[in-house]
């Protein structure tokens, strides 16, 4: 089966720059500290192909990197060292909230996130009842309301409605199945299914032990920003776990 994603030896280097507390000398004869500049490794020499209908899960602790990575594969990063090749479009259920824009009215908010991610406007048109149908009726009797009216429950939902329509071959999860109510996280694990059915390519980050599980053939495991463990997801959950002196993630 073909790569579409190809990560070799990739490295992310983040800024935290931090002022000093001033010094006298500093105070006299410039008014204010020096600025120091810290940087470190979100991730290191990280390396894996995933092929063309894969399901993969990504796991690892708070601030080991998860998020970080699926950035640069949806483009939205650009590593530092190393390379990324991703053949074919992302559709990216990331920070699905992050393009909607609060003072527009949910109706223009789903056709401009539509139309940004690639669907012509007959395309949009025909896939408009079903992507309001699947946000759910609260969103339908919302179309014409600000966006930012919305709870942040619903904000997911019409994110996960337009983003999951899209045709591309490559869908990235982050934690968005956290967020919805049991009804809708059902509703999207059908969808995922699906997907991953048409033969897309699955690319997921949880903490949750059962998602993981239900998608993920194969898992990686970050640790500090390297990958520690690449294999079947079972194994990597247990070496996870054991790591963190738990029995359950
Ligand atoms: N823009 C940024 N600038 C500086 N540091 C950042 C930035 N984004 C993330 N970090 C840091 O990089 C590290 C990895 O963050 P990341 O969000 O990828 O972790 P994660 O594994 O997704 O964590 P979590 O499970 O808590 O969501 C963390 O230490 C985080 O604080």
């Amino acid at each position: 089966m073909s790569v579409v994603i190809s990560a070799q030896g990739v490295g992310i280097e983040f800024y935290t720059s931090r002022r000093r507390k001033m010094q006298v000398r500093e105070l006299l004869f410039h008014g204010r500290a020096s600025t120091s500049t810290d940087t470190f490794w979100a991730l290191r020499d990280v390396g894996f192909d995933i092929h063309r209908g894969e399901a993969v899960g990504l796991v690892g602790g708070n601030g080991s990197g998860k998020s970080t990575l699926l950035k640069v594969i949806a483009g939205v990063l650009l590593p530092d060292t190393g390379t990324v090749r991703v053949d074919g479009g992302v559709a990216p259920l990331i920070e699905l909230t992050g393009g909607f824009r609060g003072e527009l009215t949910c109706r223009d908010n789903l056709w401009i996130q539509a139309g940004l991610h690639g669907l012509s406007k007959d395309q949009i048109e025909e896939r408009f009842e079903d992507i309001v149908d699947f946000a759910g009726p609260q969103v339908r009797a919302a179309l014409d309301r600000p966006y930012r009216h919305l709870s942040s429950g619903m904000q997911v939902r019409l994110g996960f409605a337009v983003i999951s329509s899209l045709d591309e071959p490559i869908f990235l999860v982050d934690e968005v199945l956290a967020v919805g109510d049991k009804a809708f996280r059902e509703k999207c694990y059908t969808r995922m299914e699906s997907l991953l059915a048409e033969g897309r390519t699955l690319f997921l980050v949880s903490h949750s032990e059962k998602d993981l599980k239900r998608f993920g053939t194969r898992g990686l495991y970050l640790r500090a920003g390297e990958l520690v463990m690449d294999g079947p997801m079972d194994e990597v959950l247990a070496r996870y776990n054991e790591d963190q002196g738990t029995t359950r993630a």
